[in-house]
Formats: C-alpha cells, sequence, structure tokens
C-alpha cells in the first residue's frame, strides 16, 4: 500500500472487531506534550489495529512517535484526545488502580535490558509479576512456555550464570506466563550480537505461531521488523504507511523514503 490515506483508510475499516478478546488498538489519538510554545504533538491522530494473534512491527525515524504509541496503547500514558482500547477495554475509562491491574495482568513487556532480578533465579524471575500479584502461575503454561523457549536446564540459575540470549529468553518468559492480550517489545534485540538477536526474533515469531500470542514490536532494524506479520510505519506522529509481509528490503526502502539515514 503505497499512501497515507489508502493506509489510514484500511486500518479504519479493520478497527472494529479485530481486537474482540485480544490485540488492541487506538482510535483518533493525539499526544501532546507539554503546553503553548513548548507543546510537542507526538501523535497526531493516529488509528492502528495491533491485531489479535499477529506479529506488528513499529517502526519511523527517531522521534516519530513510535515510543509514545507504545506506551499510550500499554496504558504508561495518558491520550490527550482519542482512544485507546487493549482487547475491548476502552483504557479512559479505567481509574488508576484498574489500569494498574490491567497492566500487570493483560499486557506484557519486553525491554532492550532485560531487567531481570539479579537475586533471582530465572524461575523466580519468570513467576515475578504472579508473585507481586499474589497468584500462582498456571503449572502446564508455565511449563510450555519453559519448554517453547528451551528454559528447562537454566530455571535454577542467576541472571549474572546466562548469556544475553538466555537472559532475554527469560524476560520473554516473564512476558508470557501471565498470557497477556499483547506483548510489548521495545527494540529487543538492541543490546544482543546479531546470532542471539535472531534467535529472539525467532522467539518471538513462534510466540505467535505456536502460543497464538500477540506482539508489538518497536525496532529501527529492518532485519527485525522483517520478522513481523506487517509493519505500521510513523513519521511526524502520524501513521503513514503499512506493509504486509515485510522483507528487510522493502523496509529499509521504505524507511530511507521517510528520509530515515539508516
Ligand atoms: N515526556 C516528554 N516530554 C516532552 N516531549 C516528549 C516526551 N516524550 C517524547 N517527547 C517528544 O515526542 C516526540 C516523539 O517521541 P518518541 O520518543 O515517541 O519518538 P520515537 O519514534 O520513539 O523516537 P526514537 O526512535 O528516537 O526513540 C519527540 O519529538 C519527542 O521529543
Amino acid at each position: 500500500m503505497g499512501n497515507a490515506a489508502e493506509a489510514r483508510r484500511t486500518i479504519n475499516e479493520n478497527s472494529g472487531a479485530v481486537t474482540e478478546g485480544g490485540g488492541a488498538r487506538t482510535v483518533n489519538l493525539t499526544k501532546v506534550y507539554g503546553s503553548g510554545d513548548m507543546a510537542v504533538r507526538a501523535l497526531d491522530d493516529v488509528s492502528v489495529v495491533l491485531p489479535a494473534g499477529r506479529f506488528t512491527a513499529i517502526m519511523g525515524p527517531s522521534g516519530a512517535g513510535k515510543s509514545t504509541l507504545m506506551h499510550c496503547v500499554a496504558g504508561l500514558e495518558d491520550a490527550t484526545s482519542g482512544k485507546v482500547y487493549v482487547g475491548d477495554q476502552e483504557l479512559g475509562a479505567l481509574s488508576d488502580r484498574r489500569l494498574t491491574k490491567l497492566r500487570r495482568e493483560r499486557i506484557g513487556f519486553v525491554f532492550q535490558a532485560f531487567n531481570l532480578l539479579p537475586t533471582l533465579t530465572a524461575r523466580d524471575n519468570i513467576v515475578l509479576p504472579m508473585t507481586l500479584a499474589g497468584t500462582s502461575p498456571d503449572a502446564e503454561w508455565l511449563n510450555t512456555v519453559v519448554r517453547v523457549l528451551k528454559l528447562g536446564e537454566r530455571l535454577s540459575h542467576r541472571p549474572s550464570e546466562m548469556s544475553g540470549g538466555q537472559q532475554q529468553r527469560v524476560a520473554l518468559a516473564r512476558a508470557l506466563v501471565t498470557r497477556p492480550q499483547i506483548i510489548f517489545a521495545d527494540e529487543p534485540t538492541g543490546n544482543l550480537d546479531s546470532r542471539t538477536g535472531g534467535e529472539v526474533l525467532n522467539l518471538l515469531r513462534n510466540a505467535v505461531d505456536d502460543l497464538g500470542q500477540t506482539v508489538a514490536m518497536v525496532t529501527h532494524d529492518p532485519v527485525a521488523a522483517g520478522h513481523a506479520d506487517s509493519v505500521v510505519f510513523l513519521a511526524d506522529g502520524r501513521i503513514v504507511d503499512v506493509m504486509d509481509a515485510p522483507t528487510p528490503d522493502r523496509v529499509l526502502d521504505r524507511m530511507r523514503g521517510l528520509g530515515d539515514p539508516r
């Protein structure tokens, strides 16, 4: 799809039932930081679907609004106007307490820095969200996640006893164990060598294909975006294109077209 108007139309047409029971979407989402002369319109009327059971990459030049979009959809930032839905729940309708609960129970995060607690074993890091919530993991699901991520031999190890790739797999297991409606990955391969980065991308792909997970990933890397089902391109706070079945070459071409020097 070549132009922004067409991209937006498709997104709007798709923004009905697609996220029911999973995924996320925004409707006319605008986010302004500051006010008066200092106002920055980080997102400008963004309507986008992150469909259930699909892997979506979010790309665009520096300052395009990628992190802001992720933070608004994850309920970490308020919208200035417009709406955000996780599944069929509109975030603006929730009290702070219920929003915190939704974030803990229905959203998973994988960051560039793995954010593992150094004193805890892999297993205790994986189940930490549930420990904090005072619940216990579904043993069968925990076993499935550990098996898919090949962490069976590592469960009693602390982060310092694991490689970067193994630590990232623990971080992904922690995101998966609560069966969130969507996982947000922010540059999940940024700190990794290319082989380990490739493994992490395959794991995200497998989480979608084998576990039915919904994944949204912010990345600057066309190779990483090539693992997704589709790529949403942002520029100056607006959606300018959506690419299905992306390849690294097509993504790179599109990024160059947006003036990204990489
Ligand atoms: N807390 C904030 N206060 C003021 N302005 C902000 C804030 N957060 C982001 N911005 C501005 O909003 C715009 C979008 O920023 P954002 O971080 O979402 O872009 P990005 O696409 O993630 O960039 P990058 O690729 O460099 O991480 C930028 O102009 C940025 O300076």
